[in-house]
């Protein structure tokens, strides 16, 4: 296989990022700010673990969010500016352009920034699987994409959205499914929440939904 991956995770503003969740972090009380710290935290744990993965060359986090610019850089992770507005697929499309620039990178992925409970060995072994494959890993519920990892040397393409499994595997991307629970458990809801707790949340998470 070749080097390793350089991945991209995408964050909306905190303040829209994760609406489903909101009152998740504080008994339904709906607060703004507990509401961002619980979507920071989910974050911050799933970059954690995926920097901790055999086979992660490294990762950038693509957003316009202030907070979570300064919490990823004093974690030492590299934050690069989102396109304004334009969406997901854009946001993608942005990362991998300037990381594809750069002659240290060689295979670009994209990694969705909602994996609480993600640990680093099932990272490492769905990227194991994924070979020279351009390659995405669906949700749980088998309808989302939670890691989309291109060919070595080609663009990612991203077809992030709903039904964004179906879209990757139309586009020629090869399904990785094996014994990975946890990097299918994004999370959208307060039942996926629950999904991901029994499962062992990240240390932050688990602070913030004790
Ligand atoms: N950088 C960036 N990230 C985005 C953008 N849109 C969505 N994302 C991120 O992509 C992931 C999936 O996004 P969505 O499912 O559309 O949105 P969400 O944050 O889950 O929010 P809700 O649907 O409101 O619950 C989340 O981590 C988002 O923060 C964007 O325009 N820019
Ligand atoms: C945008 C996506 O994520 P989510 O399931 O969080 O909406 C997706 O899976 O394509």
């Amino acid at each position: 296989m070749s080097a390793g991956f350089h991945l991209i995770v995408p964050i909306k503003p905190l303040h829209l990022a994760k609406s489903r969740l909101l009152g998740a972090a504080d008994r339904g009380a709906r607060q703004p700010a507990a509401h961002a710290d619980l979507v920071t935290a989910v974050a911050l744990d799933t970059v954690s673990a995926a920097r901790r993965a055999p086979g992660v060359a490294g990762i950038v986090v693509v957003t316009s969010d202030p907070t979570l610019t300064e919490a990823f850089t004093a974690d030492g992770v590299e934050v690069l500016a989102d396109v304004p507005a334009a969406g997901l697929n854009a946001a993608l499309r942005h990362g991998d352009t300037q990381l594809r620039r750069r002659a240290a990178v060689s295979r670009v992925g994209a990694l969705q920034a909602d994996l609480p409970a993600l640990r680093p060995g099932d990272l490492a072994a769905a990227i194991n699987a994924a070979g020279d494959d351009r390659s995405f890993c669906p949700d749980r519920h088998g309808t989302g994409t939670t890691l989309l990892l291109a060919e070595p040397g080609r663009p990612l393409d991203p077809r992030f959205g709903p039904g964004s499994a179906d879209a990757h595997a139309e586009s020629g991307a090869k399904v990785l499914l094996g014994a990975w629970d946890s990097l299918r458990c994004d999370v959208d809801t307060e039942a996926d929440l629950t999904a991901a707790a029994a499962l062992g949340l990240g240390p932050r998470t688990a602070a913030r939904t004790s």
